[in-house]
């Protein structure tokens, strides 16, 4: 990509853009990479937002498109010099088949790779997952862990299975000759449990404690730590990531590094408090409290809300200068703002 920082030439592609981190990633480009000369959002479902997007000096290109439909990647890929693939289906809920997650998340990402060697697009991000690494199917904690920290990932359920699977095409794809003949640079990054404006989760439990008189039961026991990273610092070290990887070929290509930030350690209860309690909910214990969250629960969330996963690494700082870009107090004052803008909010 071009040495100045001021001159607006390159292409970024983000799939996904109109999802939860996706919208993200996509205000944090326009706001901080001064040489976009354009942005194209790819996503089945395109926001109304997007309008808005279009009226400053990045050409902003909205695509509806399918990452399993190859043809269109491809097309939505050539020119890109960037692309930041974000696009999957997040179902740990059963809402959607496994063959349907699997064609999504993994056959998704082997088309956006093969769109990246087919087009000459050099360098792809790819949004994995803390998942990838677990809980296990044998709920081992992991505790505090990093990129290196001995873990058996052991999976059955369809989401990590295929989070796993794609974040591994990623890696091995790295290298790989694109059209033009120079090699594909890749990196996944592994957010952990992601919260901020618009997680949908947490509107839910909002929503739920509303309908419950203010109150939210307990179902976890306090000491199960959740690795939680705000939103805004996910997307910054997507963008970052995407900025670094040219110059640093050698040492990111190939690369996973965990999502994290200084979000304190917490059950996840206990973590959702810190922005529900501020804004009117009591977290409370009630004798067989798991009969009110039936759709959010199933035997693998469940397990995975039981077992400890927090992580304690710094590769991203050393190997491309990462540091939060927003505080725990901001992502806390952020969070707790949209929340009470939230419908129904007090
Ligand atoms: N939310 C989290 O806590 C979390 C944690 C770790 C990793 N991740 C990963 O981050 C990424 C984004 O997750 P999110 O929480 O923003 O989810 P999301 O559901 O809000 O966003 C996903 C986006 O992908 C789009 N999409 C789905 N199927 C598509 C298809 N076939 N073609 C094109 N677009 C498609 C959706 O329309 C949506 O806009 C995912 O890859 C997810 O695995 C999320
Ligand atoms: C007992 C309930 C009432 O308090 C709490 C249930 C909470 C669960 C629904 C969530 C606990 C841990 C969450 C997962 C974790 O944060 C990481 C994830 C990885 C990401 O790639 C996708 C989302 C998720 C699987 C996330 C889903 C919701 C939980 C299981």
């Amino acid at each position: 990509m071009a040495d100045s920082a001021e001159t607006q030439e390159l292409v970024y592609l983000v799939t996904g853009g109109c999802g939860f981190l996706g919208e993200h990633v996509v205000r944090m480009l326009l706001q901080r990479e001064p040489r976009l000369r354009e942005l194209r959002i790819f996503d089945l479902h395109l926001g109304p937002w997007l309008e808005e997007l279009k009226t400053g000096p990045v050409q902003v290109t909205a695509i509806q498109g399918d990452v399993t439909q190859a043809h269109e990647v491809a097309a939505a890929v050539a020119g890109a010099h960037v692309v930041i693939h974000t696009a999957g289906l997040v179902d740990v809920f059963g809402k959607t088949s496994p063959e349907t997650i699997h064609e999504v998340n993994v056959q998704g990402t082997q088309n956006v790779i093969e769109a990246c060697v087919q087009t000459g697009t050099r360098f792809l991000i790819y949004t994995s997952s803390m998942e990838v690494v677990g809980p296990n199917t044998k709920g081992q904690p992991f505790y505090r862990g990093n990129e290196n920290t001995p873990y058996e990932a052991v999976h059955r359920h369809p989401y990590p299975c295929s989070k796993a699977l794609a974040e591994q095409l990623v890696l091995e794809a790295n290298g790989r000759e694109v059209l033009g003949g120079l090699p594909l640079v890749t990196c996944a990054l592994r957010p952990t449990g992601i919260y901020g404006e618009g997680h949908q989760i947490m509107r839910d439990f909002y929503h739920q404690g509303l309908r419950l008189g203010g109150r939210l039961f307990r179902a976890i026991p306090a000491s199960v730590e959740h690795g939680r990273v705000y939103v805004g610092n996910v997307a910054w070290m997507h963008v970052l990531v995407a900025r670094e990887l040219e110059h640093r070929a050698a040492l990111m290509g190939g690369q996973v590094y965990f999502c994290y930030d200084n979000s304190p350690y917490k059950s996840y209860e206990d973590f959702n408090m810190e922005f529900l309690g501020p804004c009117g909910l009591l977290l409370q214990w009630l004798l067989r409290p798991l009969m009110l969250y039936a759709p959010l629960l199933n035997p693998y969330t469940l397990a995975v809300a039981n077992t400890t996963f927090t992580v304690s690494t710094d590769k991203a700082r050393r190997h491309f200068g990462y540091e939060p870009l927003f505080s725990w107090e901001e992502s806390r004052t952020r969070t707790i703002r949209w929340v009470q803008t939230v419908e129904g909010s007090a």
